[in-house]
């Protein structure tokens, strides 16, 4: 590509005369001063990323994949054009600048109304575009800005000015929150050193730093032969390997550009630079995951599909509430053998422990036909939702997609958190028993919601079970972010002294036989519950 100058086209309008419109110009509006914000009864606040980016007409990368990724995971994504491409699934046949002074005034336009929580960059193809930049970001400052400094398309083509490298390395880089180069720009940007391993990817992220971001990601996509798509990630003292399965598909076009606006959606809302980080790769694995089989243009390589989820069971993206970590707080786990002993049916045992004011349920049962379980457990989901409690099923995702459950629990040695999270997507309570930090992490990683930790204290109801003590449940408190509910030989004895430990992420006990082998489970239900909210001091 020749970005200077760039090759002539049909103008509508001078480039001097960068408004066609007549004046005066709009004038930007202050929110004090705008009628139909001071209208409003409630404001929803949206996240918000801004692209500045070029456009890509195959829409698998560039602006178009940046508005689709944002889309995909909630956020709002308005768009600066920087470059308009002519590009296919064979590479690129031709590139247009935008006038610099039409960029400053899309940023204007944008940055002056719009409340932009995330600016992310994509392909800044001059020196002057990336000037224009930092100046509007100095006028406008966000919360974060993603920089993915896009230097070469993945079929080989340039995509920016070599000049372009001073001013990312001197200007941009030092304002930017993450900088995500890929192993190629990565070398580039280092003056051409050559990158094959990962202590390689390591020394380069840390040379990166130096240039000032807060973190930086090496990617690691175009690594030649390896099973696993590896990322390095580097925030100054410590280094975070990112690994996911490498899809083998030809459909990786814009796999780079989605990670970045992913990153900058998770940041608008509200997530950490980690947490942000490992959503977005596992976005990008879902989505290649799902897309591998697609067909779309001649070329060597294809776009794939952001918005994979809406094809998911259960086809209801946006319409279930965020997971409330508080709910875990009496969390019911029924057992059927328990319930034949009393001569309760799982829908009476459900029904009693929400009345004694149980604030989530997990159906748990381990020896009823499939069949029949289903039946209960449309039941129980009917039970549920009128009184607003989720349900949960333990390790049967099959059952948990036929009755639209809530969400699955599983254990260490059910099928992964992520496997669980690609069949329920994303609107769903994905909970992974845990005993170690390690374990945890991992769970993490997988995306699930929370954890259940123990056995707590020793407990009849599972067999070989190893008791963890106050110390194992404090160990994997300490260890993760994700909110936990203490399990295993919870009574009304002892509930109060595992509360009283008061981790900040210790939500809540998981109670089985104090609630249901017994005659009563609304009043054992109730009493516990009092006994919880006295050292929690909730009504
Ligand atoms: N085949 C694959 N399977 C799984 N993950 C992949 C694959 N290819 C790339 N990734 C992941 O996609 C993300 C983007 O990395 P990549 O190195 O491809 O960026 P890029 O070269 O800038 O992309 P592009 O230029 O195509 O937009 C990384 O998290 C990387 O690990
Ligand atoms: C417009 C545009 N931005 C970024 C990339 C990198 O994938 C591309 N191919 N095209
Ligand atoms: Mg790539």
């Amino acid at each position: 590509m020749s970005c200077a100058p760039p090759p002539p086209i049909l103008r509508l309008h001078p480039p001097s005369s960068i408004s066609p419109f007549s004046s005066p110009r709009r004038p930007h509006l202050s929110p004090r001063t705008c009628p139909w914000r001071l209208a409003a009864a409630r404001e929803m606040p949206w996240p918000h990323v801004l692209t500045v980016a070029g456009s890509d007409s195959s829409a698998g990368a560039g602006i178009q994949a940046d508005v689709k990724a944002c889309a995909a995971l909630g956020a709002y994504c308005s768009s600066v054009i920087t470059a308009v491409t002519a590009q296919n699934t064979a590479g690129v046949q031709g590139v247009h600048l935008v006038p610099e002074e039409l960029i400053r005034e899309q940023l204007q336009s944008v940055l002056s109304d719009m409340s932009v929580d995330v600016v992310k960059t994509g392909m800044l193809p001059s020196a002057g575009i990336i000037k224009i930049l930092c100046e509007s970001l100095q006028k406008f400052p966000v919360k974060a800005l993603v920089v993915d400094p896009v230097m070469v398309s993945t079929s080989g083509d340039s995509l920016s000015d070599p000049s372009t490298l001073t001013y990312y390395r001197d200007g941009l880089f030092a304002m930017a929150d993450i900088v995500t180069p890929n192993v190629k720009e990565a070398s580039k940007l280092l003056g051409g050193v050559s990158l094959h391993t990962i202590a390689d990817m390591r020394d380069a992220a840390e040379s990166i730093y130096k240039f000032g971001p807060r973190y930086v990601l090496v990617k690691g996509g175009d690594m030649p032969d390896s099973s696993e798509a590896i990322d390095v990630f580097y925030d100054g003292k410590e280094f975070v390997e990112f690994r996911g399965h490498r899809i083998k598909t030809r459909n990786t076009h814009g796999t780079g550009c989605t990670l970045a606006s992913s990153i900058a959606a998770e940041l608008a809302k509200g997530s950490s630079m980690l947490n942000a980080v490992q959503v977005a790769k596992n976005f990008v694995e879902s989505a290649l995951h799902h897309s591998k089989d697609l067909v779309i243009g001649n070329g060597p390589q294809g776009p794939f599909d952001h918005l994979f989820r809406l094809k998911c069971p259960p086809y209801n993206i946006g319409s279930q509430q965020r997971f409330n970590p508080d709910s875990l707080f009496l969390y019911a786990v029924t057992d059927s053998r328990m319930n034949k002993r009393w001569g309760h049916s799982i829908e009476d045992a459900v029904k009693a422990a929400i009345e004694g004011g149980a604030t989530i349920v997990q159906l748990r049962e381990k020896d009823i036909e499939s069949r029949p379980f289903l039946e209960a457990a449309k039941a129980c989901m009917e039970i549920c939702r009128s009184s607003g409690v989720p349900l949960l099923i333990n390790d049967r995702v099959d059952i948990a997609l036929a009755c639209n459950a809530d969400g699955v629990h599983v254990g260490q040695s059910d099928i992964s958190a992520r496997e669980v999270r690609e069949l329920l997507g994303p609107g769903k309570i994905i909970g992974v028993s845990c005993k170690t930090p390690a374990q945890a992490e991992q769970a993490w990683r997988d995306g699930a919601d929370y954890l259940g930790c123990g056995g707590v204290f020793p407990t009849t109801t599972k067999a070989n079970n190893p008791t963890l003590g106050f110390e194992g449940l404090k160990a994997v408190c300490l260890a993760s972010k994700l909110p936990v509910v203490a399990i295993g030989g919870i009574n009304a004895t002892n509930a109060g002294s595992v509360m009283e430990l008061d981790f900040p992420n210790l939500k809540g006990v998981a109670v089985v036989s104090a609630l249901f082998d017994r005659e009563c489970v609304s009043s054992e239900t109730r009493n516990l519950r009092s006994i919880l909210a006295s050292v929690r001091c909730l009504a």
